[in-house]
């Protein structure tokens, strides 16, 4: 099937970048959230990384107006029942996904392929609710998306061949690389990248380091471009609680189990870099550690 309409639910930071990159390759897209808040910044933020592309010289000022004209919002899930191409990127809560997928069934194509960005949940139980496990998968794009050179593609125990070149077709004209993952909690990269996150908020918690030693080492010491740290306040913090508790519970295993500062910080509401405070305030100037 030849897609080139892109539904994208959820207008966060990954809506926000699967948007910005799906337009700029020349896909319609529409977006939808449960707020017009979100839906404006979400417009706004995308002008503003154009822009510096154009500035940067990545991207051509022609290329920009041109992919602006293709994004189109809506608060009605169900004007995205025309898209040949649904990626769902709410929040990381089983039960949020469940709900739009279920609500989002009477008013599509059958033809139509289903996809969730999720960072972790099942798949196979995503597809589960929807009348075509066939035709769904996990399209998880990494952050920022317009940067980043990955997207993991995963099965559910149902996906048929059709739907995966489907999707691998799309990345591919994303000039991005496809991985494949099979469909275990955290896939690939998140079941490796969140337990590093996880210690190290640990390795805090245990008066190992603070904030800046913890993120120095890191970066200096093992290359990383961000330290443990500064890329949970990146990811947001309730999204790194919600995976880990995601391999925490699938994988039935202790070494999983989410650092009680993790679960501090979100309970606070601390959730990194969207709420201007996590392990790092972000309210002045430059981000200032809070630890
Ligand atoms: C949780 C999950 O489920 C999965 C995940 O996504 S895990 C998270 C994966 N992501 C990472 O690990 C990111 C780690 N960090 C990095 O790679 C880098 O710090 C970074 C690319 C984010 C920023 O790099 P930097 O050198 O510090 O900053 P900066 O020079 O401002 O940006 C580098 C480039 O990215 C671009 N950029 C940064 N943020 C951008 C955005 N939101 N949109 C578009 N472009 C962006 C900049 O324009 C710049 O482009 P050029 O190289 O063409 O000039
Ligand atoms: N952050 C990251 O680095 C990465 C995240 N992901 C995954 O992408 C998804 C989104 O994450 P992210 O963008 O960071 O999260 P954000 O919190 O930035 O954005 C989520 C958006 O979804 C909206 N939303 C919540 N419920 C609904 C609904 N029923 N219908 C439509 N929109 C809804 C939220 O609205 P409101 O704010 O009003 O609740 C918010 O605007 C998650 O599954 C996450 O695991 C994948 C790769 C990387």
């Amino acid at each position: 099937m030849s897609i080139q309409s892109v539904g994208v639910i959820g207008a966060g930071q990954m809506g926000n970048g699967i948007a910005h990159v799906m337009a700029l390759a020349g896909y319609d897209v529409l977006v939808t959230d449960i707020s017009q808040d979100a839906l404006d910044e979400a417009l706004s933020l995308i002008k503003r990384n154009m822009s510096r592309q154009v500035s940067r010289e990545k991207i051509a000022p022609e290329a920009m107006d041109a992919a602006l004209k293709q994004i189109r919002t809506t608060l009605k899930l169900s004007d995205l029942g025309h898209s040949d191409l649904i990626i769902e990127a709410a929040t990381e809560r089983e039960s949020v996904k469940q709900a739009i997928f279920e609500d989002l069934l009477p008013h599509l194509k059958p033809e139509t392929i289903l996809t969730s960005n999720t960072s972790s949940i099942s798949i196979t139980r995503l597809a589960s609710v929807t009348d075509r496990p066939e035709r769904f998968m996990g399209f998880h794009f990494m952050n920022p998306v317009p940067v980043m050179q990955l997207v993991e593609l995963i099965r559910g125990i149902a996906t048929d061949e059709a739907t995966f070149k489907a999707c691998k077709a799309v990345v591919d004209r994303l000039n991005k690389t496809a991985a494949s993952a099979e469909d275990f909690p955290g896939f690939i990269v998140n079941r490796i990248l969140m337990p590093m996150i996880n210690e190290a908020v640990y390795t805090l918690y245990e008066g190992v380091g603070s904030v800046l030693s913890i993120d120095e080492s890191m970066k200096l010491g093992a290359n990383h471009p961000m330290g443990p740290l500064e890329l949970a306040d990146f990811i947001g913090l309730d999204t790194c609680l919600a995976i880990m508790n995601v391999l925490h519970e699938g994988l039935a295993d202790t070494k999983y189990r989410p650092c009680p500062l993790l679960t501090k910080y979100v309970e606070a509401g601390w959730l990194g870099r969207k709420t201007q405070r996590g392990f790092y305030d972000y309210r002045g100037e430059t981000p200032v550690p809070t630890r």
